[in-house]
Formats: structure tokens, C-alpha cells, sequence
């Protein structure tokens, strides 16, 4: 590797750094994804599910939390309800077609999602035109609805039950935001479900 790539990925490396920290210390997000954790789990609690939308790496991230509720984030327990609806290439394909990229999720939050659900929404601007009409249909039906966006995304928040604000205005860095700070929500709603169990 020649010294402009070192250069480039310490940089890079550098700067998550100091964004995690910041994420870290900011008492506004840390409030919100407590909150966030509660909302999920009495879903979970109550045989509803988590159905996630997000795009690019952000449908990456949707996949990954997904998982880590409906196998496990690290213990033994029960699975639950989770759905990232970025997987089913038909029915992207079929509804990008058919209707308009714009509508692949809110299509599907029509078919698949009920009151009581909740809808995590991930969208590190926060306008997305797919994000954003998947959470208009999802508060047409009765569904909780949660955002995850960066700092110039706080319009989302019209339409969101709780947002969480990632401190960066950088793509990739609001992505990592979102990911730790999701794996810390998956260990809290993994403990309050455990300890339905014991
Ligand atoms: O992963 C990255 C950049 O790190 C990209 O694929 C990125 O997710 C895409 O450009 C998305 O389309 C951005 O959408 P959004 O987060 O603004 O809703
Ligand atoms: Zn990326």
C-alpha cells in the first residue's frame, strides 16, 4: 500500500474516532436511543415486530439490525419479529417498476406492516423520498415510527415518534454512528427480553 492510501484510511480512521466520541458524550442521542430501546422491546414484548428501510449502506445496516434481533445480538433466547424490507429483490423490483422507486418500501409497510409495529427508518440525510413515504404510510396504519438521520436531517422528525440524530453532517460517519449506536440498542432490548425469561 503506498503512503497516499495509509494517509487517506488514518485519516479517515482518525475522524470515526472523534465522531464516535462525540456520539459518546452527546446526552441528546443517548436519551433518544434509550427511548428507542423501550418503544422496541414493547413491540417485541406484545408478539408485534420491527420491520427497517434504509438505502445504500444504510440498507446494509437495516440487514444487520434485523439479524441481530431475530437471531441473536449475543445470548441464548427466543427469537423476534424483524424484517429489513431491502432483501426482496421481486418485490423491489416489481414495485421500482410497477410504481416508482419511491414507493418500494411504503408499498411494502402497506402489505406487511400492522398497528403496533414499529418502523425504524434510516436515512443519513433525511429526504429520502423512499424513506420518507415509507414513514407516512407507516403512521397511516398505526405504526410506532422511528428515525435514524445525521445533523441536517432533522425534518424527518415530522414524521418520526422518536428521531435519532447522529452529530456529523458526513455520510459514512453517520453511518457508523447509526450502526454502534444500533448495537448498543440491540444489547439493551436483548437484556430487557432476557430478563422477561428469568
Ligand atoms: O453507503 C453509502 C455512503 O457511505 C451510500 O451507499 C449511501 O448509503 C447512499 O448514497 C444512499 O442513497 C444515501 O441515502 P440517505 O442516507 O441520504 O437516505
Ligand atoms: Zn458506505
Amino acid at each position: 500500500m503506498n503512503r497516499a492510501a495509509d494517509d487517506l484510511i488514518a485519516s479517515h480512521l482518525a475522524r470515526s474516532h472523534a465522531a464516535m466520541a462525540r456520539a459518546a458524550q452527546d446526552t441528546a442521542l443517548l436519551a433518544s436511543a434509550g427511548r428507542i430501546a423501550a418503544k422496541i422491546v414493547t413491540a417485541l414484548r406484545s408478539g408485534r415486530k420491527l420491520l427497517i428501510v434504509g438505502n445504500g449502506g444504510s440498507a446494509a445496516d437495516a440487514q444487520h439490525i434485523a439479524a441481530e434481533i431475530v437471531g441473536r445480538y449475543k445470548q441464548e433466547r427466543p427469537a423476534f419479529a424483524a424484517i429489513a424490507l431491502t432483501t426482496d429483490t421481486s418485490a423491489l423490483t416489481a414495485i421500482g417498476n410497477d410504481y416508482g422507486f419511491d414507493h418500494v418500501f411504503a408499498r411494502q409497510v402497506e402489505g406487511l406492516g400492522t398497528s403496533g409495529d414499529v418502523l425504524l427508518a434510516i436515512s443519513t440525510s433525511g429526504r429520502s423520498p423512499s424513506i420518507l413515504n415509507a414513514l407516512r404510510k407507516a403512521r397511516e396504519r398505526g405504526l410506532t415510527t422511528i428515525g435514524f438521520t445525521g445533523a441536517n436531517g432533522l425534518a424527518m422528525g415530522e414524521l418520526c415518534d422518536e428521531l435519532l440524530v447522529a452529530p456529523s453532517d458526513d455520510t459514512p460517519l453517520i453511518q457508523q454512528i447509526h450502526l454502534a449506536t444500533a448495537h448498543g440498542i440491540c444489547e439493551t432490548i436483548e437484556a430487557a427480553l432476557m430478563q422477561d425469561l428469568s
